[in-house]
């Protein structure tokens, strides 16, 4: 870990946390942040708008604060040093201004909302409020995350660092310009469901040659986790090491031309572009709702 990311590390753990928003992508940050010992369970709580439930689940799986009481969820708030915004685009409106009369000038936002820009969250909460957007992936859950960030002007150097290490902390991080945020989502934020879309294909082709449910998850894993580990480990580009893989008139090769035949490399690159331009049209449906 380098100085800078070091220090901002240990910044972290002197922080409070509350996470508004206690579904898939808040878990995969506490998990993250916890696992990697960046952070105190006693300094995180979780709040959410109903599900009660799920609340005392994290709080007994994670030991995090929860709100016991509707009066607890506006403290907690308040005494968090960082929100993380977790709830889903389609909600966002209501939550964040709901939000509004909690928070102080104090506060550090950190946003995981698809297409929310840090204008529009500005506007809801309508405070001149530090908001650093990102775009994490559920991978930060075991520590092999990617996540993008940009700040608006109100950020300071240190709460860059400090989100930055926590972030570092639980994958890799991008800082990018605001305007490349939709991209980011589309290839890394939905990266990983791109993926378990093709292990879903091969594990059903391993089973449809006759091998049992067991032995085709397990080839189908590690065949992933071995690709994506040579790509990392050898430095060399993917084309590169497909070519190595592919004899000529070979079992790849056929298996290759089926697939440049239905033009599926040209799909998932269309694919991928879709969801950074959803994530355009969620941004531009809630900066409209910020105008209405
Ligand atoms: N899942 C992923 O892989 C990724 C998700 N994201 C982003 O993370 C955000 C959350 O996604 P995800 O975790 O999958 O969603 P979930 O549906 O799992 O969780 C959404 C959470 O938001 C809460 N919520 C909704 N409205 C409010 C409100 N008004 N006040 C407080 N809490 C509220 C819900 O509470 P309740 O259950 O009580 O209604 C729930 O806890 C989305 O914006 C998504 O774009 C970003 C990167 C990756
Ligand atoms: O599918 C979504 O909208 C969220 C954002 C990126 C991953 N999941």
């Amino acid at each position: 870990m380098s100085q800078n990311n070091a220090a901002g590390a240990a910044g972290v753990a002197d922080l409070r946390f509350c996470f508004y928003g206690a579904g898939s992508m808040a878990e995969a940050i506490v998990r993250g942040l916890l696992g990697e010992g960046l952070a105190r369970p006693e300094r995180i709580s979780v709040v959410n708008r109903s599900n009660v439930d799920r609340l005392n689940e994290l709080r007994e799986v994670y030991g995090v604060q929860a709100p016991a009481a509707e009066a607890d969820k506006s403290r907690l708030l308040r005494e968090a040093d960082v929100i993380f915004l977790c709830m889903k685009p389609k909600d966002a409106d209501v939550a964040l201004r709901g939000l509004a009369a909690f928070i102080s000038e104090k506060q550090l936002l950190v946003s995981v909302i698809a297409g929310l820009s840090t204008a529009t969250i500005g506007k809801l909460i309508d405070k001149p409020v530090a908001i650093i957007r990102t775009m994490p992936n559920t991978s930060s859950t075991i520590g092999l995350g990617a996540t993008g960030l940009c700040y608006n002007d109100f950020v300071t150097t240190a709460q860059q660092a400090t989100v930055e290490a926590l972030f570092r902390a639980i994958g890799i991080t991008a800082v990018v310009e605001e305007r490349m945020m939709d991209a980011v989502t589309g290839l890394s934020g939905s990266g990983p469901a791109y993926i378990y879309y093709v292990m879903e294909a091969m594990i059903e082709a391993g089973m449809r040659l006759g091998l049992s449910q067991e032995a085709s998850h397990e080839l189908t894993v590690q065949s992933v986790l071995g690709a994506a580990s040579m790509v990392k480990e050898t430095g060399e580009a993917p084309a590169e090491l497909r070519r190595k893989i592919m004899s000529p008139g070979g079992t790849t090769q056929a298996a290759i031309e089926l697939l440049n035949d239905k033009q599926v490399s040209e799909t998932l690159v269309r694919a991928v572009l879709r969801a950074a331009e959803r994530a355009g049209e969620m941004g531009a449906a809630l900066e409209r709702s910020t105008i209405s």
